[in-house]
């Protein structure tokens, strides 16, 4: 850091705070808010003149001192003047290497219209104290505690060292030379163990960031840059191209910025805080798409409502939990007054019996009693009583012992009785409290169930608004595997795919490319969001479109041990409804074959006639087709294997197995929410269309040739719907082949079209061949798909009715 000149790149210190120096009332402003600020002072009056007066006014004794003592010696002999030059060199090499700098101080004063320098430094003391210093052509000042400008003690020198970017961030140069680290003692002090090092010092240092300014000529200091200002600072947008260009899903630059301030600038600080937030959405975005990512914003609120509902979910539990509690406890108190009754019985029985007892006493004393001689008249001689006074005596004795213990008796029982009393009282009472909390416990359950299901509902939509934008028609190109060595096709990207033909390139996009080497479950991951959202009531179609033995059966059936999307779809959609507890799903599968533009149901054997499609009102059905409840994954390929038998596959010369009919397999999904009460309803359709072919290449003949018509009559009708869906024509001709009517309800969200039962997303894989003899079909089959891709199927609605006999739910 040269004295004088202006900070370069390499020397500003990066975590510098730049509104250090700000000017405080009563204090000379000081323009030192940046590190490598230059400033022309003195231009005109309104300029700030401040940081020449400060710089001026701070200039120390000592430096005067110092500047005469070289003005003394520059008049001494030329020996003299040649040692303290070499001294000078030394010292100039000892400061560039040890980054302690002891430049010496000049007195001279700025002129007007002079380049003033400020080198803005930060010394750290021994005893643990960070002062901030400026350096102006070799007169060092430093900032002390009332944040006066003071001159650099010259001793400090030895005392402490002045920190740079470099033994800023490694921490080793916090350490003076002693073992021991110069800190202040207090509550920053502390110590850890750390292994292979031992117990070692810990020290919490206050760091510095980085602040834009900007020189306000007017109030003569350096203010905040606003955000919106701050954008356009060279410094700001390069590192905000930086973030933009490794995150496309990023647009908005304001919040970039001011992302960029919490991380201090750092650009790649910003990238892991926002990737660690947002993950790979942020990733997956092209640049300039036409995604709407200002929405991203609903993508938050989505993981915020997440929260909320996890939350919920647990307080829900918690409340679940207490209420069972009190039901324990509610049904002991009832036993305990079950037992309590019991004893009353049992001692009100005891009781009688000693009162019969008791009554059985007295009528044998009243017997005896009678038993007595009549009494003798007084005058007459007295003759000998009849009764024995033994016998009398004890009677007596006993008739006193039975009072007693009668007496006793009565209080006992008298006591037990107020007792039972008491204590059924005090149950009534925790009865009656019980009550109470229960229906407070109820009341509170209530309330959260319906907080449960506002939240459930909202995020249901923020993440169909979030499918929405992703687009409801989504087309992706898979290329089937080859052997030949030359290929048609050249992959460029993820996205885009190439068509060499006789020389000439063209290109197409698609939302995703699978090449050669993608595998089954690649393929499918393509597909998965989409299969939540027919959990969720809107029905979604899947289907495959391409030349004959592209591979489109591959693709949606697979192999046994290598299932395509069809079976990993439903595996899918099976494990999703079985995560969700409080939801009872119904599922029912149908399959059918359109052969010869007529309908086959593939669920029996020998079927007695061909299925017709009635339109009842807007809805599209087939009467009479089977539908069999399934449960299982067994079950689904239990009937998949058996609607594969009844399917029409023959053999061509392009494909051995080659289907000559359209499957559709319709998976139809009911669902009843017990906490909120809503029943959902939707359908998963998958279709595996025929592959379109030229008869010149096939040499079809017979029932092959008309097989083939009737397929590329179908293709031609669906080609058509596409291209009128394209260009939102008023008139969609869904009713030219059986594949387009049946398959209307899958192709329309749009409002003119009017299905009852719309489709939430739609997914389309155009399966090409790479073999050089198929490019024209290959050409015509990317075209097919790109014209999908314009289409739009508009807004769909959901298919959720609140249940007749739920009346909770709301
Ligand atoms: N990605 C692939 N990897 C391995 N083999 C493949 C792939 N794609 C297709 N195949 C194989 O190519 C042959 C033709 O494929 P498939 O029967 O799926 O074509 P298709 O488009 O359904 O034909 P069609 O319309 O005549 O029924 C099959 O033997 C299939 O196993």
């Amino acid at each position: 850091m040269g004295s004088g000149a202006s900070v370069t790149e390499a020397s500003r210190p990066e975590r510098q705070e730049a509104g250090q120096a700000e000017a405080e009332p009563g204090q000379p402003s000081t323009p030192a808010g940046r590190s490598d600020a230059t400033l022309q002072a003195g231009e005109d009056s309104a300029k700030p003149q401040s940081h020449t007066v400060d710089i001026q006014s701070v200039k120390s004794e000592e430096g005067k001192q110092q500047t005469k003592d070289r003005e003394e010696k520059q008049e001494g002999d030329g020996e003299g003047r040649e040692e303290e030059e070499e001294e000078e060199e030394e010292e100039a090499r000892q400061a560039e290497t040890q980054t302690v700098l002891n430049p010496a101080p000049v007195t001279e004063t700025v002129a007007e219209g002079e380049e003033v320098s400020l080198d803005f430094e930060s010394f750290l003391h021994n005893n643990g104290t960070l002062y901030s210093c400026f350096n102006h052509h070799g007169n060092r000042v430093y900032v002390d505690e009332s944040q006066n400008l003071q001159p650099f003690p010259k001793e400090w020198y030895s005392q402490g060292h002045f920190l740079t970017p470099n033994n800023e961030s490694s921490g080793q140069a916090h350490a003076p030379a002693s073992s021991q680290p110069a800190v202040r003692e207090d509550d920053r002090t502390g110590s850890i163990y750390i292994q292979g090092k031992g117990t070692v010092m810990t020290y919490m240092f206050e760091e510095r960031v980085n602040v834009c300014r900007f020189w306000d000529p007017h109030s003569g200091v350096w203010l905040l840059l606003p955000l919106q200002w701050e954008i356009n600072v060279e410094f700001v947008k390069a590192r905000v191209q930086r973030v933009m260009s490794t995150l496309p899903g990023l647009v908005d630059q304001k919040e970039i910025t001011a992302a960029l301030r919490q991380c201090n600038y750092d650009s790649e600080e910003v990238i892991s805080v926002y990737l660690t937030m947002f993950g790979e959405i942020l990733l997956q975005a092209s640049a300039g798409g036409d995604h709407n990512y200002a929405d991203l914003n609903s993508f938050r609120a989505l993981l915020e409502r997440d929260r909320v509902i996890e939350d919920l979910r647990q307080k829900l539990q918690t409340k679940e939990k207490e209420v069972d509690n009190l039901f324990q406890r509610n049904s002991y108190l009832a036993r305990e007054v079950r037992y309590l009754s019991e004893v009353v019985q049992h001692l009100n029985q005891k009781l009688a019996e000693l009162e019969a007892d008791q009554q059985e006493a007295r009528e044998k004393i009243r017997s005896l009693l009678n038993r007595r001689a009549p009494a003798v008249p007084p005058a007459k001689t007295i003759t000998k009583p009849s009764v024995d006074t033994d016998q009398l005596r004890q009677v007596s004795r006993l008739t006193r012992e039975l009072n007693v213990s009668n007496k006793q008796l009565r209080s006992t029982v008298h006591q037990a009785l107020t007792d039972m009393k008491n204590q059924l009282e005090e149950l009534k009472g925790a009865a009656g409290k019980l009550t109470q909390v229960e229906q407070e416990a109820a009341g509170k359950v209530e309330e959260l169930r319906s907080l449960y299901r506002k939240e459930a509902v909202e995020r249901k939509s923020l993440y169909n608004k979030l499918l929405e934008l992703q687009g409801n028609i989504r087309v992706f190109c898979r290329c089937r595997k080859t052997t030949a060595s030359s290929s048609c096709l050249e992959k460029t990207d993820d996205q885009e795919v190439v068509v060499v033909q006789k020389g000439s390139k063209k290109k197409f996009q698609f939302d995703k490319v699978y090449s050669q080497t993608s595998t089954q479950e690649d393929v499918f991951a393509g597909t998965l969001p989409v299969i939540t959202s027919c959990v969720d009531g809107y029905n979604v179609c899947i289907l495959a479109y391409g030349q004959t033995g592209s591979g489109k059966t591959y693709t949606m059936m697979g192999s046994k041990e290598n299932p395509g999307v069809n079976i990993r779809s439903i595996r899918e959609l099976l494990r999703i409804c079985a995560d969700k507890e409080k939801v009872c799903y119904t599922l029912k599968i149908s399959m059918l074959e359109i052969y010869n533009d007529s309908l086959n149901d593939l669920l029996i054997k020998s079927p007695s006639a061909a299925l017709d499609i009635r339109v009842q009102g807007k809805s599209v059905s087939v009467p009479g087709l089977t539908q069999i409840q399934v449960q299982t994954e067994a079950d689904i390929l239990n009937v998949m294997e058996i609607g594969e038998k009844n399917r029409k596959i023959a053999s061509t010369k392009m494909n051995t197995q080659s289907s000559r009919s359209h499957l559709v397999v319709a998976l139809e999904v009911e669902g009843s929410d017990e906490v909120s009460g809503l029943t959902s309803r939707s359908t998963l359709t998958l279709c595996d269309l025929a592959g379109s072919e030229r008869i010149s290449k096939t040499e079809a003949e017979g029932q092959r040739l008309v097989e083939a018509a009737a397929i590329n009559k179908s293709l031609t009708a669906l080609g058509q719907v596409f291209s009128a869906l394209k260009c939102n024509a008023l008139h969609v001709p869904f009713r030219n082949s059986k594949l387009t009517h049946l398959l209307q309800p899958c192709l329309s969200g749009d409002a003119k079209v009017k299905a009852v039962v719309q489709c939430r997303q739609c997914c389309v894989f155009v399966n090409v061949s790479p073999d050089l003899s198929d490019a024209v079909e290959t050409l015509s089959t990317l075209q097919f798909g790109s014209t999908i891709r314009q289409v739009s199927l508009g807004k769909a609605t959901q298919n959720v009715v609140l249940a007749k006999n739920n009346k909770a739910a709301k």
